[in-house]
């Protein structure tokens, strides 16, 4: 595995142009070492980033009672308090403490009573320009989502559309994250988010200019990813990592917010409909992993968090 001490900063301007081929090679080099990259050129407008910080630090700033009046439910779609969320599954840290982050989930806004495993609507808490904000930036992450996800099977030499039919519709997540200080007397393992792989196949990680963000390089040592202007952090998930057959990298990451300031970040995850059987796509060698529907995978890997969450309310 290649040692890492900078993320690589990927323009993606070129995706419209000539030189679509060779953006595609760089994106899987750099997807297939470092497992993270600063994401340039992806035309997504300033008004729609700061929007969607405006309506979390909004959001974040409302007493404990009205976003506990959309505390998350069971379609995943809510408020996660502080203290509740625990990487339970977590194989890369003893994790013992619950990660010291609130926050706000926004998923696929279906119809009510829409049928299937995390179908339904969202809940809005009463917050004017709230719902506006986040429904024009998950539209704008969704499309920018569903382009890098061709792009990583242009470059995996993977024809993209039978693919790209299991994500219509995607599963998409926008989490509106809200880091409290650390305590400068915290235990060493009191983290904001506990050392992890995401666990799907897209991350793009709109972050504040506080930092606290790390990357672990294949020796193990953590590297900053604080914000850089103009650019998202993008990384791959355990199921992108699966589909290419171990080749992309689902990179360790943790968040330790040592600033003194309160920290706001906002990852949006793009990953198939829970229909999707997520299996080594074709030409990507052998198959190292057991096929998997994606659904059943989350029911697992939400249902234990969920229930800890219920039971805490006891
Ligand atoms: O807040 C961040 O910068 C990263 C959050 C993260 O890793 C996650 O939500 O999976
Ligand atoms: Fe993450």
């Amino acid at each position: 595995m290649t040692e890492f001490s900078d993320i690589p900063v990927i323009d993606i301007s070129a995706r419209h142009g000539p030189e679509r081929a060779s953006l595609a090679q760089r994106f899987v080099e750099v997807y297939g070492s470092v497992g993270f990259g600063y994401i340039t050129g992806h035309g997504i407008p300033n008004a729609l980033i700061d929007g969607v910080f405006e309506a979390s630090r909004a959001f974040h700033a409302l007493p404990r009672e009205a976003k506990m009046a959309v505390e998350l439910d069971a379609n995943h779609r809510g408020f996660i308090p502080i203290d509740t969320s625990t990487d339970v599954n977590s194989t890369l840290a003893e994790v013992t403490k619950p990660n010291q982050s609130e926050s706000f989930m926004m998923m696929r806004e279906d119809a009510a009573g829409t049928p299937g495993y995390l179908s339904g609507p969202n809940q809005w808490p009463d917050l004017p320009g709230f719902r506006d904000a986040l429904e024009a930036y998950n539209a704008a992450l969704s499309a920018l989502g569903a382009e890098m996800m061709v792009l990583v099977l242009e470059g995996l030499g993977v024809p993209p559309g039978p693919v790209m039919d299991g994500f219509a519709p995607p599963t998409t997540w926008l989490r509106l994250l809200h880091y409290p200080p650390r305590p400068a007397d915290a235990a060493e393992d009191l983290y904001g988010s506990a050392p992890h792989t995401d666990f799907g196949c897209l991350t793009i990680l709109a972050q504040d200019g506080v930092g606290g963000l790390q990357v672990q390089t294949p020796a193990g040592a953590w590297v900053d990813a604080p914000r850089i202007e103009g650019s998202f952090v993008v990384n791959v998930g355990d199921m992108l990592h699966r589909m290419s057959n171990g080749r992309l990298k689902s990179t360790p990451h943790r968040v330790i917010n040592r600033s003194g300031q309160e920290r706001y970040s906002c990852p949006f995850f793009y990953d198939p409909h829970v229909s999707y059987t997520v299996a080594p796509l074709p030409g990507q060698g052998g198959p190292g992993f057991e096929p998997l529907v994606f659904g059943d995978f989350l029911r697992a890997e939400l249902t234990a968090g969920y229930q800890a969450h219920q039971d805490e309310k006891g």
